[in-house]
């Protein structure tokens, strides 16, 4: 133990420390001064790296920047971190702007995550700091106002391999499947306004909430559609190795109001995929069509609402000579036929086209031409599934109700299209009331179609008559003159 006499005087003290620092800073600008900035840097590193203490922990530092580019790692990090945040954290940054759905959590500088990965621990920590203002590297101004930002990972040094083979990926797929999930639908549709310069998309956010659980269809169509779709968003490789485009056609065709567009709704809602309106009419020229489709994204739908009539594109099949003048001036069949064959599907991934239509029988043989749309689906009228379908997603209810067995055999012999039944089904929120309006509108239909049917049949059998009868009239005339 010290004794009073020999312990130093806490200014003694403090005079020592003092000189001790200033001594240790005018050493430091002598180096600084004397030792140019990389052989000083080159000497630090080294020095750091024999006197650092061993350790087991291997870290990796994931920049926000290559330097050149934004490290996508970064970004996959940053956003599968969103979801490990442990209870321990003690401050996070929460944000949202109006093109998002969900809040964004995000670390706050120097907070650690813990995550596990088989059995596998591993540490994240988000660190950020100020770039050293004289640092002659820094040239560029942007980056000497903003700070560094990374993240470390730190694991055992024998989990390397694993960690940077499988952990990696799965963080850049699970971040992948993350902003899906949060991206926002856009619909893009066509303005031809003058003062927009052209002809050109513009977007909207598609908020349709049909979804394949709301759509009433055939389940048996409705899971071979989901199976199909699937199956096409897991195929890049696929497409890849038998050279072919990475792109998919389905036509829908049936009655107004059987659900083609919900459809088309469902489907970019269950990939995420964004859809783009082709509205034909609003067309004039092959060569805006081309502009149009080598703008749109890929990821996306392309619709082309009621082929038959949306405009009454030439036929393909005139001579090339007579189609020559045309050419540039107006759209044809064949021009949008080669985009879509060719051009727009070879310059994208994961594109799927549909066109709609109400009268298949009326479509071009070149459309349907195998091979060119890969699904045809048929949308048809409310069967009495369908009816279950809508009655549980419009009033809640199921096929207990008193109602239910006399709907779906009237359903089943009457045609009416989901969008009717829809409507009806809105006008009353009280069940009862709405499926017995119901009733009334099935029998009205059934009634009138059998009514329509006599007519029909005694019609049909007057034309025969009336058929029949000249060709009596002139044998028996040709007859006679015949024998005149
Ligand atoms: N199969 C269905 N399942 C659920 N709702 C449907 C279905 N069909 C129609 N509806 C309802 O009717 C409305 C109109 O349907 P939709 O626009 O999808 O029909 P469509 O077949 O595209 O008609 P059109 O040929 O006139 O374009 C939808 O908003 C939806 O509410
Ligand atoms: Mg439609």
């Amino acid at each position: 133990m010290f004794s009073s006499k020999e312990m130093p005087s806490p200014s003694s003290l403090f005079s020592a420390y003092a000189s001790i620092a200033t001594s240790m800073m005018l050493f430091r600008s002598m180096v600084n001064e004397i030792i140019p900035y990389p052989i000083r840097s080159y000497l630090f590193s080294t020095f750091r790296f024999f006197f650092k203490p061993r350790s087991s922990l291997l870290t990796l530092v994931i920049d926000e920047s290559t330097g050149i580019a934004r490290n996508l790692v970064y970004d996959a990090s940053e956003t599968y971190l969103c979801t490990k945040v442990s209870p321990n954290t003690e401050r996070l940054k929460i944000s949202k702007t109006s093109r998002e759905k969900n809040l964004t959590i995000k670390l706050e500088k120097g907070e650690q995550v813990v995550d596990f990965f088989d059995d596998i621990e591993l540490k994240w920590r988000f660190v950020c700091t100020e770039p050293e203002k004289n640092d002659p590297n820094n040239h560029n101004p942007f980056l000497s106002r903003s700070e560094k930002r990374c993240f470390e990972l730190s694991f055992h040094k024998k989990h390397k391999e694993k960690v940077l083979n499988y952990y990696v990926p799965y963080i850049l797929e699970k971040s992948r499947k993350i902003k899906d999930e949060q991206r926002v639908l856009k619909m893009h549709t066509l303005n031809n306004s003058p003062s927009y310069g052209g002809i050109k998309w513009e977007s909207i956010n598609l908020d349709h909430p049909a979804t394949f659980e709301t759509l009433a269809m055939d389940p048996e169509a409705k899971k071979a559609v989901i199976e199909d779709l699937e199956r096409f968003v897991s195929r890049k490789d696929f497409y890849k190795r038998v050279g072919r485009a990475w792109k998919r056609g389905y036509l829908l065709y049936g009655p107004p109001g059987t659900g083609k567009s919900s459809l088309v709704a469902a489907m970019a809602n269950h990939l995420k995929f964004d859809v783009y309106d082709l509205q034909l009419a609003n067309i004039m020229r092959d060569s805006d069509l081309r502009k149009l489709l080598l703008a749109t994204g890929n990821k996306s739908i392309l619709v082309i609402e009621d082929i038959d009539c949306s405009v009454d594109l030439p036929d393909r099949l005139l001579p090339d000579g007579r189609n020559n003048k045309q050419h540039d001036v107006q759209l044809t069949l064949s021009g949008l036929l080669n985009f879509i064959d060719g051009l727009w599907s070879s310059c994208g991934d994961e594109r799927i086209i549909i066109f709609t239509t109400n009268h298949k029988e009326r479509l071009d043989p070149a459309l349907l031409r195998p091979g060119r749309m890969d699904m045809h689906i048929h949308m048809s009228y409310c069967t009495s599934h369908g009816f279950g379908k809508l009655a549980s997603n419009y009033l809640g209810i199921n096929s207990c109700h008193r109602l239910f067995a006399e709907i779906e055999s009237l359903i089943n012999n009457v045609e009416i299209t989901p969008a009717q039944v829809a409507e009806e089904l809105m006008k009353n929120e009280d069940a009862d009331i709405a499926l017995e309006g119901l009733v009334k509108l099935l029998k009205r239909k059934k009634f009138e179609g059998d009514e329509f049917k006599i007519q029909d049949s005694s019609k049909r059998q007057k034309i025969e008559k009336r058929r029949r009868k000249p060709v009596r009239t002139a044998s028996r005339r040709i007859t006679r003159r015949r024998y005149l």
